[in-house]
């Protein structure tokens, strides 16, 4: 469920008329997602998502809803934020910022096979460079500063082994960061939390070979971060066995390989890249044990089961990715 607030149809149609959408015909409550009140919006021009969102503030909410115009501008397929007569995209329903974007087409494929990673790894890449005259900056305030303040929290509520891999993985996370080649990674916007359930596919015409990548949604965890985050934490979730959290090295050489034909890795990129895939895995660790032992009051949330990244990051520890040249012959 959804729909925390309840929007009528009247209310709808006044924004829609105000965005010059036209008339809203209809408006459906979404059942998925957890954060946010979601509908669907039917108006003479076509199918939008209007957005209340519940915990994201007025400040906030630029930097994610201008990104999305930004890459939608540049051809990435991502849901695109109307703007009202004044070029603003953020709009206010019953007191609570509000959002209007395009609906993608299609739905998630939560059993991703070779070929969908290789779709979401080149468009990832498109993304990057899409977003590198990207002109608002926020940092990613789910990075290493908040992992820092966070951990202490949730220690106490680990067993010893638990608490000393948390530790450890973080003093080594701090190490990595403060090394040359970390300064050396390239950066700009990343998605940051782009998982199977926040991508869309469509079917395709008919006779079209391979799934169709008809979009990447949900950029609230958005910000300024190395690229080489984003690509890991898309290895550590559309790459791996979900049940054991081992790496599948087929659709990991697939999705490389396809980010790659876009934008070819750096050295300090290539070196880095295990450090960073257990750097994805500790950072969903951290919020997942956040999310579970301390709910926020008036809680909306459905806590993810945190020993999943545990999981993860035991095997990204014990079992470093092979080296990419030696990936390439699984692809
Ligand atoms: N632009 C869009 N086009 C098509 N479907 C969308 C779009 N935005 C959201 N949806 C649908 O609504 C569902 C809920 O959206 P979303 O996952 O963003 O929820 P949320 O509550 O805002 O965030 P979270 O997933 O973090 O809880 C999605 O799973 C998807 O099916
Ligand atoms: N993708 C996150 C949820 C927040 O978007 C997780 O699986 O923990």
């Amino acid at each position: 469920m959804a729909v925390y607030t309840k929007v009528s149809l009247e209310e709808a149609q006044a924004l829609s008329r105000e965005l010059g959408l036209g008339e809203a015909s209809a408006l459906r409550g979404i059942e998925g997602g957890i954060e946010n009140t979601n509908y669907f919006m039917s108006t003479v021009e076509g199918e939008y998502v209007l957005t209340l969102f519940e915990r994201l503030s007025f400040e906030q909410l630029p930097y994610y809803l201008y990104l999305m115009k930004h890459l939608a501008q540049r051809g990435i397929p991502v849901p695109d934020p109307v703007a009202n007569r004044d070029g603003d995209v953020l709009h206010t329903v019953q007191g609570k910022p509000a959002s209007v974007v395009t609906r993608l087409a299609g739905r998630s494929e939560l059993a991703p096979g070779v070929a969908h990673g290789r779709a979401v790894g080149a468009m990832l890449a498109r993304m990057h460079l899409a977003g590198r005259d990207f002109n608002r900056s926020q940092p990613n305030l789910r990075g290493l500063a908040w992992w820092n303040e966070t951990v202490p929290v949730v220690k106490p509520y680990l067993d010893p082994p638990q608490a000393a891999l948390l530790q450890s993985e973080l003093a080594f996370q701090n190490h990595v960061a403060a090394s040359s080649a970390y300064a050396a990674l390239p950066r700009g916007p990343v998605h940051a939390d782009l998982f199977r359930d926040n991508v869309m596919f469509d079917s395709g015409a008919d006779g079209q070979a391979g799934p169709v990548l008809s979009g990447f949604f949900d950029f609230y965890f958005a910000g300024d971060d190395t690229w080489l985050f984003d690509l890991a934490v898309c290895l550590n979730d559309w790459c791996i066995d979900l049940a054991t959290g081992a790496t599948d090295a087929a659709r990991t050489a697939a999705f490389l390989q396809a980010y790659e034909s876009v934008r070819p890795l750096t050295g300090p990129e290539r070196q880095l890249l295990p450090a960073m895939l257990r750097a994805g895995a500790l950072r969903f660790w951290i919020s997942r044990l956040w999310d579970f032992h301390l709910p926020r009051a008036a809680d909306m949330l459905k806590a993810h089961d945190p020993s999943h990244f545990e999981r993860v990051l035991r095997e990204r520890v014990a079992h470093p990715l092979a080296d990419i040249g030696q990936l390439a012959v699984c692809a």
